[in-house]
Order: structure tokens, then sequence, then C-alpha cells
């Protein structure tokens, strides 16, 4: 189903004004969340909204919540973002970082006590958008089963990370540090699907394609999970994603003192995230790096080919073309989310 993004934009707004949002928060989350959609990274787009709504009735997040800077140097920040909407606060701690990195070259900051703050990407992208580098990550909820354990105590703890280049848009690495988010789960069982063997475990350990086992074993913290990026065991090196989730992990609760993962959603989100901003001219002329970039993406994409396959990607190149796409004909949502959108219109008596 294909809906105009403005339509989409304004809706989810209106949803989270009806929940106690004032209109800057309100808008940034619909930014967000339809951002995803327009990419095509339906895990993280509005079918995420419900979940908000909940969290806003429950006193996860407290619609009103400011971020407060409690650290600062001339290049770092530390900031508590208070219970609040994990979009406002990550939009408000990236600027900080992008000021910092204008003026100094570089810019840090850790955040804890926020909460979810969909698509790491988004952030990322604020500051190349100002010519830099930019790095978004946070933890989340214990969704991920670390090596030779079947308990979920580490989240999907995303990466993004955006790199100027010389053409339309950047590189934009933007992607959980698991096989697959715990958002890609919801899709598969939303449209009644079995997930590939090797991106979860149930409770005894062992893989399973039952999307909505999984779900319900993590909702209830029961055990099992999701699998670190090369999946079970040490086999296709389970051991080295199980790293890069740490690395996360240690960034953002770990640098912030804030709650790790397995102590989320414990009362209150308690999310964390670390932002950074790296100005290129800090190493040279930027626009010659920027084309010393494109030399190196030039050359990935005119690598032979393997076997049957067309075409070679970067990163954020699937996501920008599926962004014009949904410009020019609409966001597509799937049917499940459609009427859970209209469902959530009418309990929230919000025209849809
Ligand atoms: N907020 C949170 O708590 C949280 C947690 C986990 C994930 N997420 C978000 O979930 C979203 C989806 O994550 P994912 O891991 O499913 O991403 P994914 O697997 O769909 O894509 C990961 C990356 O690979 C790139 N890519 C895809 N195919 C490619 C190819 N053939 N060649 C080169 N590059 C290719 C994409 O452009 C993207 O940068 C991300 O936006 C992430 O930030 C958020
Ligand atoms: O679902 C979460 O809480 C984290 C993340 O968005 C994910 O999809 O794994």
């Amino acid at each position: 189903m294909k809906v105009k993004r403005e339509k989409l934009m304004n809706f989810t707004a209106d949803v989270m004004k009806k929940m106690g949002c004032d209109d800057e928060k309100a808008r940034v989350v619909a930014e967000v969340l339809v951002e995803a959609d327009m990419r095509g990274i339906s895990s993280h787009g509005v079918a995420r909204l419900k979940r908000y709504v909940n969290h806003i009735k429950e006193r996860i997040i407290d619609p009103n919540g400011e971020p407060e800077i409690i650290f600062e140097t001339p290049v770092t920040l530390a900031i508590d973002g208070n219970n609040g909407v994990g979009q406002h606060i990550a939009k408000f701690s990236m600027e900080k970082v992008i000021e910092k990195a204008k003026k100094y070259g570089i810019g840090m900051a850790t955040v804890r006590n926020s909460n979810h703050y969909g698509i790491a990407g988004y952030y990322a992208e604020m500051a190349v958008k100002m010519g830099l580098v930019g790095i978004s990550l946070t933890n989340t909820a214990p969704l991920v089963v670390h090596t030779f354990s079947r308990e979920a105590l580490l989240g999907t703890n995303p990466i993004a990370f955006a790199f100027p280049t010389s053409e339309k848009y950047p590189i934009l690495i933007d992607m959980a540090t698991s096989v697959a988010p715990r958002g890609k789960l919801e899709v598969y069982s939303r449209l009644n699907k079995k997930i590939p063997k090797g991106w979860a475990v149930d409770e005894t350990g062992h893989t399973t394609t039952d999307p909505e086992k999984v779900l319900s074993n993590l909702k209830q913290r029961k055990g099992g999970g999701l699998l670190p990026l090369g999946g079970e065991g040490e086999e296709f090196s389970g051991h080295k994603g199980y790293g890069l989730v740490l690395l996360v992990e240690l960034l953002t609760s770990g640098l912030s003192l804030g709650s790790f993962s397995y102590d989320t959603y414990k009362g209150k989100g308690k999310i964390t995230h670390f932002f950074a901003a790296l100005d290129p001219a800090i190493f040279g002329n930027p626009e010659k790096i920027k084309e010393h970039a494109m030399e190196l993406i030039n050359s990935l994409r005119s690598a032979k080919k393997a076997d049957g396959k067309e075409r070679i990607y970067v990163h954020g190149e699937k996501e920008y073309e599926k962004r014009e796409k949904s410009l020019e004909c609409g966001v597509e949502i799937d049917e499940p989310t459609y009427y859970e959108l209209r469902k959530i219109a009418e309990n929230l008596d919000i025209p849809w």
C-alpha cells in the first residue's frame, strides 16, 4: 500500500502530539519514522508508532523530557536525556556534536536516560549533510545472545557511519550488529513469514524459524534471542559480531555511565547513545578526500561481478534509490501496518 509522505508525516506527528509531545518533538519522531519507510527500512518505520504510544502510556517515555548537558569540554559532551523522546534527544545531541566539529574539528557526545531513537543512520546523516564524517550508535533492549550463551543480555546495537563523497549521496553504513534487528522479526511476524535459520535461537539455544516465539521469549525475558553478526558459535565468526555488539555497548552505556542493555526498560527506557562528527579538513583538503573516496567507491562498483549478479552496491545506495521512488510514487507500507495505523487513529480520535 502506498501513502503520500506528507500524510504519513502529519498523521505520525498528530499521534505524538495527542500523546503529549510539543510540535517540535512530534515532528522529529514523524520525520525519523517516515524516513525509514521512505528508504524501505520497514523494520523501523511507522509500524513502530504503536510501541511509542504504549511507552508514553507506560511512562517509559516522558513526552516532555528535555535533554540536559551534564558535562562538557571543547570537544565532548555528556548528556542526560531525562527519559524524553529518543529522536528529540538524539537530534539535539548530534546538533551539539556538529557545532563542536565545525569549531574544533571533532565533536563527540554520550547520552544516557534516553529512549529508542529509530534508524541510527538519520543522525550520522545529519553530520554528513554538513560535510562531516558522522557516527551514531545506540544500545537497545536486551535482544542478542552472545557467543556460547542462550541468554539475551546485549542489544542489537546498530552502527551508523556516514562519509562524504563527491557524488549526490554519501556512503551511509547503517546496520544492526546482530544478524537481524528485532524490527525485522516484527516484519516477518506481521506478514506471517518464517525467519531464515541462523537469525535467532529459542530458549533452549537452538536455531528457530518462528519469529513469534523469539519475540515473545524476548518480551518475557525467557531466554534465546537474536544472534550477533556471524551467527551461532565461532564457525562463521559470531564471536566477532559479539565483539562489535560489545564495542557499541561500551561506547554508549559504558562511556555514559548509563544502563547496559540488560538494565533497560525497567520502569524507564534508559537507552544510551554515542554520537561523533569529524571534519575531514583537520586531515587535509576535504574536496580531495571526497574525490579519493570516490575512487574507492568506483573501483568497488566496477569490480568483476559474482555469477548471476548484475550490480554491486555500496552502503546507503539501495535506501537512497528507494527514497527517490517513495518521493515520486508514495511511501510503501505493508497491509497490517496500514490497518494498525487506522486503529491508532480510531483509538486516539485522530483523522486518518
Ligand atoms: N534504534 C535501534 O535500537 C536500532 C537497533 C538495531 C537496528 N536499528 C536500525 O535498523 C535498520 C536496519 O538495520 P539492518 O541491520 O537490518 O540493515 P540492513 O541489513 O538492511 O542494511 C545494512 C547496511 O547494508 C547496506 N547494504 C544492503 N545491501 C547491500 C549490498 N548488497 N551491498 C552493500 N551494502 C548493502 C545498507 O545500505 C545498509 O547500510 C538500521 O537503520 C538500523 O539503524 C535500530
Ligand atoms: O527493537 C528494539 O528495541 C531495538 C531495535 O529497534 C531493533 O529492531 O532491534
